[in-house]
């Protein structure tokens, strides 16, 4: 197989860092680029100086563009508006693009799918393994269940997380949502206080926490009279998705132009 050269968008960023540090650790992967943004203090540094493991010779710029020409394909994790204003620059670099940034709108989403008919594009809340098994689990036991069962769904996240719920939290509401025929616009609920009555059978609950250094735990919760089944999935460290990033880029690499998640590169 041949090296996948990859061009880092958010490059200083936290999982930036991991991505590129596991980058050097693989040996289908080089370091082609990284990117910060316009206003980033770490323009014209060297990544390789900047995560601390000596100089790459791969200087931080702020043109995707350029910078894209020695890559094979882009890996953005940013902010969401971030990769909305980056969008013409990826079409002009016409590279296969990995995007792991969360927090679109659903509009937000046709925006991305329709760079998607030019590059190919794929586009995914969590890159870890066990979370799109759980995708999966989610399906199934909300099919048997979800509409006898009540559910909730709880997300906790460390305190530098800009967006919520996560991406990840969403999806799920997403899968479950599907299973049992709801839709999130009406019966998706977020956070709850007050007077509020007694629980409609519909809702779906989505509690967010913000506290310390928590990368990443999710639990849904089917409650029913006298039992509950509860799914969670908790990821240690970054790395779990920062490894989903870069098997991601290696598989996108020769495809043809289209919309893709995590699930086409696990075969789930
Ligand atoms: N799909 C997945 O598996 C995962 C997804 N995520 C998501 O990835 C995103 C990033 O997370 P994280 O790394 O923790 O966030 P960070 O804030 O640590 O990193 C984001 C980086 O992007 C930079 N940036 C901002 N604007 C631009 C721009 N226009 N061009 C290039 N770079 C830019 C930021 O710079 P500055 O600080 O100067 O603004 C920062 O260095 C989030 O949306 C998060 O939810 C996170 C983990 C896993
Ligand atoms: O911002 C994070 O850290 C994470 N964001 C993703 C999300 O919003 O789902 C994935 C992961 O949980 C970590």
């Amino acid at each position: 197989m041949s090296k996948t050269a990859i061009c880092m968008v958010g490059a200083a960023g936290k999982m930036g860092r991991r991505i590129i540090a596991l980058g050097l650790d693989d040996n289908d992967i080089e370091i082609g680029g990284a990117v910060e943004s316009k206003e980033s203090s770490f323009l014209g540094k060297d990544i390789g100086e900047v995560i601390g493991v000596g100089n790459l010779g791969v200087k931080i710029s702020d043109n995707i563009v350029e910078t894209a020409k020695d890559s094979d394909v882009l890996i953005d994790f940013t902010f969401k508006t971030a990769t909305l204003s980056n969008l013409d620059a990826y079409l002009e670099a016409g590279k296969p693009i990995v995007i792991g940034t969360t927090g679109f709108e659903d509009s937000e989403v046709e925006e991305i799918k329709k760079l998607s008919e030019k590059i190919p594009v794929l586009l995914a809340p969590n890159m870890s393994l066990g979370v799109n098994l759980t995708f999966k689990v989610l399906e199934m036991v909300a099919k048997a269940i979800g509409n006898i069962y009540d559910i909730e769904i709880i997300e906790a996240h460390h305190r530098m997380k800009k967006d919520a719920p996560s991406g990840t939290a969403m999806k799920m509401a997403e899968v479950v949502a599907k299973a049992t025929g709801r839709n999130l616009d009406s019966d998706a609920v977020y956070c709850r206080r007050g007077l509020i009555g007694e629980r409609t059978d519909k809702e779906i609950g989505i509690q967010t926490i913000r506290a310390g250094d928590i990368v990443g735990e999710h639990t849904v919760m089917f409650c029913g009279n006298g039992e509950r089944i509860e799914i969670t999935h908790k990821a240690h460290t970054r790395d779990t998705f920062a490894k989903g990033a870069l098997s991601a880029a290696k598989w996108i690499k020769d495809k043809p132009a289209g919309f893709y998640s995590m699930f086409d590169v696990l075969n789930l």
